[in-house]
């Protein structure tokens, strides 16, 4: 019979946080937490899969856990549930099961998008900013897109990757963009174990409003809400023509969004965001005087972490599996 893995104290898990100052309360759920991981995992509907943003969800003494970012990533799933124990057990489960499904990671650093979607975001890392967790930031250019043709190619079930993955392209595209900025987060900094998001609605019309646009949008907005907990620090929603702004008044009264997660949203009608992340940093198109276009501030070339890669090679071994499996 194997040695039954040993229990983690209050104490040492207060001292792996980092991020932020726990008090002895909260460490005390953040450890029952730590110490069900077997559990948890035997709830899994695969209980080999174990990983999140990347990193390794298991026992102290599996190869590839950071045991410091481990909790770290924990502790957001229990912050995100109030400190309820019970809540966020669930919410890890759901989002265990929903990686193992979705395969987040392959979005990010294995699949290929057409360029109408790669045109659509940008990733940034900015330093020496004055507020904390804004360094890294997830661009979205919604408002150059004409959403109905966007979504009539790559929404919905058109345009799903030809391996099957679940998901349109457009949602593996933009979930693809989380996971990777995600990579540029380090969980134990307590000014950069979040990301900042920016939607510039530059020339959005009330005509490019569109049925398949709005589905596709509730989905990823409950894909984020359940599945990323506590990593956005603010959203902006830029250039926001006033005549638009009941869209923003729309989404506050639908019920997806929790009351936390709009108190991060700024909404602005111009596209000036120098107050946030400096002149220096921005191009003129955002109030800067960087001679960098966004495309050239793109962090194109992000690594994944050691465990994600080998999760990759894993599920790439397992489809080629599967594919000899089906032509014997
Ligand atoms: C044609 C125009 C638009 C397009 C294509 C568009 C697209 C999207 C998409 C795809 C999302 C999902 C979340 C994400 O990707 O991060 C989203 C979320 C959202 N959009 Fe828009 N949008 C449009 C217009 C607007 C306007 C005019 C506003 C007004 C401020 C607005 C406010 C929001 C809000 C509040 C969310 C929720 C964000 C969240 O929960 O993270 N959108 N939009």
């Amino acid at each position: 019979m194997s040695e039954p893995e040993k229990t983690d104290s209050v104490e040492t898990v207060k001292n792996t946080i980092k991020s932020t100052q726990l008090t002895t309360e909260h460490a005390k759920k953040l450890t029952q937490v730590v110490n069900s991981i077997p559990t948890i995992l035997s709830k899994l509907d695969n209980s080999e899969y174990d990983e999140i943003f990347g990193h390794r969800i298991n026992v102290d003494s599996k190869k590839f856990v950071d045991v410091a970012v481990r909790n770290e990533i924990l502790l957001k799933f229990l912050a995100a549930d109030e400190y309820d124990v019970e809540l966020a057990t669930k919410r890890l489960i759901d989002t265990l099961n929903w990686r193992n499904k979705f395969h987040p990671l392959s979005a990010a650093f294995d699949e290929n998008f057409n360029k109408a979607l790669n045109d659509l975001g940008a990733i940034t890392n900015f330093v020496g900013l004055k507020s904390d967790n804004l360094n890294v930031v997830t661009w979205n250019f919604y408002g150059a897109t004409t959403p109905k043709k966007l979504f009539e190619e790559y929404g919905d079930n058109a345009g799903t990757t030809t391996n099957q993955r679940p998901g349109s392209q457009f949602l593996r595209w933009r979930i693809g963009l989380m996971e990777k900025s995600l990579q540029l987060v380090d969980f134990t900094d307590p000014k950069n174990n979040k990301i900042a998001q920016v939607h510039d609605y530059n020339n959005v019309s009330m005509f490019k409003v569109d049925k398949g646009m709005r589905a596709a949008t509730k989905e990823i907005i409950k894909i984020f809400g359940d599945n990323y907990p506590e990593l956005l620090s603010t959203k902006f929603f830029i250039n926001v023509p006033s005549l638009m702004s009941w869209v923003f008044t729309f989404f506050k009264t639908i019920g997806v969004i929790s009351e936390a997660t709009l108190k991060k949203f700024q909404v602005l009608n111009s596209g000036n965001l120098t107050e946030w992340f400096g002149k220096s940093n921005l191009p003129p198109t955002y109030g800067g005087d960087s001679k960098s276009s966004m495309k050239e501030l793109n962090v194109a070339s992000i690594k994944l972490s050691p465990y994600g890669e080998y999760i990759l090679e894993e599920l790439g071994k397992k489809e080629i599996e599967d594919v000899i499996d089906e032509v014997e």
